[in-house]
């Protein structure tokens, strides 16, 4: 195991990125999201021996956004099965804005070429088990209490609700999907299923704790017990690599090197075998929709750590 980082040089680190927050601006596309305050700032480590490092305003939730997508994967796999999943939706990246549409007319059938992206994550969202759409993040919620084993994560109704009524461009996925049969039901189910799952509040403590579970390959770090098999916390960390980061995964990959997903609210979520899981939350994103200070932290951890995994 490598070193571990203290707290005392976590928080002066933060001190470091800090001014990079000024580089970014705070997503406005989902109108709520407009008011998170962009200097907000918070780390967190997750030791695999149940160790967790924290700085900065660590209370402050957040919401999942695209960070979600990694959960609803792994959820719809251990529903669904690999086979079904991957029928659905493809394992390439496409080196697209995450909200591209233009690549799902260039394949036939139709699909999504992978489950990092809006249309492959609105597939994935529709393939959640449940009878209706509160079953769904319901299951998603739970399954959730149980990485963090904290009951008190819900859903942030307010921003919910700002993106369900403003998400034009994800309606047009959908019903692009539905003409094609890679969902099933209705498209308005879906949205709602997907912009609750986006809307799950946390913070950078219980984040890391998912990012450690995966790193954990699957098992819950206190007690051991396994929550998702190892085979499918691999395909989950091997997204992260290729898709993780929308565009910029490339760049990400060898400059930083570690399996880490963002999302637009400024979080994101890092995973390492052997090493832990780390979250940290930045509001103000770079142009490719990534946390400017999450990217530049994550970078000096890697550089002084060495955790590249390549
Ligand atoms: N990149 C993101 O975090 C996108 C998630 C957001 N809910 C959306 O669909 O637009």
């Amino acid at each position: 195991m490598k070193d571990k980082i203290t707290k005392d040089t976590l928080e002066s680190w933060l001190d470091n990125v800090r001014p990079y927050a000024h580089d970014g601006k705070v997503a406005d596309y989902i109108p709520a999201l407009s008011q998170q305050n962009p200097d907000d700032l918070s780390a967190a480590i997750y030791y695999l021996d149940d160790d967790c490092i924290h700085a900065g305003e660590v209370e402050t939730c957040f919401t999942l956004q695209s960070i979600s997508k990694v959960i609803a994967l792994a959820l719809a796999l251990m529903d669904n099965g690999e086979e079904y999943v991957f029928n659905r939706v493809g394992m390439e990246p496409t080196g697209d804005p995450f909200h591209s549409i233009y690549r799902l007319e260039q394949y036939r059938p139709s699909k999504p070429l992978n489950p990092m992206i809006n249309a492959g994550a609105l597939a994935v969202s529709n393939m959640i088990h449940g009878d209706n759409p509160a079953e769904k993040v319901g299951r998603l919620l739970s399954f959730i209490h149980e990485m963090t084993d904290d009951h008190s994560i819900g859903v942030n109704e307010e921003v919910a609700a700002s993106e369900f009524q403003s998400a034009y461009l994800n309606r047009s996925l959908l019903y692009y999907l539905k003409q094609h049969d890679v969902i099933n039901g209705s498209v308005e189910e879906t949205l709602d299923v997907y912009t609750k799952q986006c809307s799950i509040d946390v913070n950078v403590k219980q984040l890391s704790r998912i990012g450690a579970l995966f790193a954990n390959e699957g098992r819950d770090i206190k007690s051991g017990r396994r929550i998702i098999s190892k085979h499918f916390a691999r395909i989950c960390k091997t997204f992260m690599v290729t898709c993780g980061m929308y565009d910029a995964s490339g760049a990400f990959a060898i400059k930083i090197g570690v399996p880490a997903k963002s999302g637009v609210s400024g979080g994101v979520m890092a995973s390492l075998n052997g090493f832990g899981g780390i979250a940290v939350y930045g509001p103000a994103l770079d142009e490719k929709g990534n946390s400017v200070v999450g990217t530049k932290l994550l970078e000096i951890l890697s550089n002084r750590y060495d955790l590249s995994i390549f």
